[in-house]
């Protein structure tokens, strides 16, 4: 079938690349020329393992174009809307506007009442009730909306898309509308579904707030590990070893109960205070309090580890040449949105430290999007004659690091390990100070 996938930045451009690899034509839509002409040419816009030969493929075979053209999208039969929902600059509700224009868009070129079956697929995070105020738009055109959130990861971009651990359908309340837009989606999605992935066929609110309170799941989880971190420092416990004894327990379970220097990325954060804020519009803020410590926690993080390291200077970072290995927001990706460890340099530097950071792949979005900041081409060249190293992501190459091949080229042998993701005892052997987040 023929598929628009409007706004191709992360979520978008995966979608698109892997709608077009089982067999759907598509066509991309983006307001960036550079975008779309960068992915015309089959490289992918930022790092994301496995896209890139996809992509190449299937701009190759034809079955995949960007473009900037809205009116291209016009005998598409299904309409996805990827844009982007940020955090508003001026509070924590999501910024709107990106959805908003790409709805005039379509209206402008969508014949209205058309012969064909069509609808509108919402795939960005949205605040609950935007399905409902979408759907009433499209009505005069005869086209159905349907909310389809996405749960990809980033580093896990392309699997996440071919084989989610599930498919959601929040349905518009007109039996004939719910109807071609279940049956458009079955056929877009004929072979995941094939594969058994489990479908939930539920109403709009349902399905906006299935990714909201998704993300807060997974954010509440860190946060509270983070909490018991701060536990664990205070009594000398392990919070790594209490993780991996209440994770046996299938009801609590071992993911994403690692502790470290917080959640960062472009969802969790902004996605839990746009649904805050939403919550506070509905009458209903009290319910989601808790969201509230959760977001402190995290930050407090942040303070916790530019604290440990001035613990570990002897209370003084003015001065002192720290090496940070680590800038993305999480390993396999060029991610800088909201960066824990983008943030903890930028903290450690205003305490009048100098900082260089090494980062695998983000070392040149960096670049592009904090120019102020030293960024070395190695691992050796930050951490040379460093008073501290801090890895700050868990990239694999940071993990199986000889710490002795390092040993001769810093000042002071001192690691603070904001992801708890190096061997203690390793280090320690080789002379260092090891610093972790609520471990011993
Ligand atoms: N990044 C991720 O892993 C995931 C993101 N989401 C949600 O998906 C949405 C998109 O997120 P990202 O892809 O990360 O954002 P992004 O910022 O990388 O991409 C958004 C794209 O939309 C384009 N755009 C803006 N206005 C446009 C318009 N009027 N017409 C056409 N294109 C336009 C921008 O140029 C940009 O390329 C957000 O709501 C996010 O919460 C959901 C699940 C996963
Ligand atoms: O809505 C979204 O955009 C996406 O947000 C997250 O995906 P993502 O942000 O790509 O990455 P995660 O793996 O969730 O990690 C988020 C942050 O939490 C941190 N984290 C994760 C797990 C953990 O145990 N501890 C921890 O600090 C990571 O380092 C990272 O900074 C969700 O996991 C996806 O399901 C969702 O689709």
């Amino acid at each position: 079938m023929k598929i628009s996938v409007i706004g191709v930045g992360y979520l978008g451009a995966v979608h698109a690349t892997c709608m077009a690899d089982i067999g759907h034509s598509v066509i991309g839509v983006d307001t960036d020329a550079d975008k779309v002409a960068r992915l015309n040419t089959g490289k992918p816009t930022f790092y994301e393992p496995e896209l890139e030969p996809i992509l190449k493929r299937n701009i190759e075979n034809g079955r995949l174009r960007f473009t900037q053209d809205m009116t291209e999208v016009v005998d598409c039969d299904l309409h996805f809307i990827a844009v982007g929902t940020p955090q508003v600059a001026d509070g924590n509700a999501a910024d709107m506007r990106y959805v908003d224009a790409v709805v005039e868009s379509l209206l402008a070129v969508l014949p209205a009442q058309s012969e064909r079956s069509i609808a509108v697929v919402g795939k960005s995070t949205v605040p609950v009730g935007t399905a409902a105020r979408l759907q009433e738009r499209f009505a005069g055109h005869g086209i159905p909306v349907v909310w389809n959130p996405e749960f990809l990861r980033e580093g896990f971009a392309v699997k996440d898309t071919l084989r989610p651990d599930r498919i959601v359908y929040g349905l518009p309340d007109d039996v004939e509308d719910a109807d071609t837009a279940r049956t458009l989606l079955d056929e877009c999605y004929a072979d995941l579904l094939a594969a058994k992935i489990p479908k939930v066929e539920t109403d709009f609110a349902t399905a906006e707030l299935v990714k909201v309170a998704a993300n807060a799941f997974l954010a509440t989880k860190i946060s509270f590990i983070n909490a018991m971190s701060v536990l664990t420092d205070a009594t000398g416990g392990d919070v790594k070893k209490l993780a991996e004894a209440i994770g046996y327990d299938d009801r609590i379970g071992k993911k994403f109960l690692r502790a470290g220097i917080g959640f960062g990325g472009g969802c969790l954060p902004k996605d839990i205070r746009a649904f805050m804020s939403r919550a506070d519009e509905l009458g209903h803020g009290d319910a989601l309090a808790f969201l509230h410590d959760v977001d402190d926690i995290n930050t407090r993080q942040r303070e916790r580890a530019v604290e440990k390291l001035r613990e570990a200077l002897g209370g003084e970072l003015s001065g002192k040449k720290i090496g940070v290995l680590g800038a993305a927001f999480k390993p396999d990706s060029d991610d800088i949105r909201d960066s824990p460890a983008v943030d903890i340099a930028g903290r450690v530097e205003h305490a009048g430290a100098t900082v260089v950071t090494y980062d695998p792949k983000a070392g040149e979005v960096l670049q592009k999007f904090k120019p102020e900041r030293v960024i070395a081409v190695s691992l050796e060249d930050a951490v040379r004659d460093a008073d501290a190293v801090m890895v700050l992501t868990e990239w694999k190459v940071f993990q199986d690091l000889d710490p002795s091949s390092i040993s001769d080229l810093v000042n002071t042998r001192i690691v603070i390990d904001g992801r708890n993701c190096l061997d203690p005892k390793r280090w320690r052997d080789a002379g260092w100070t090891y610093v972790g987040m609520g471990r011993k």
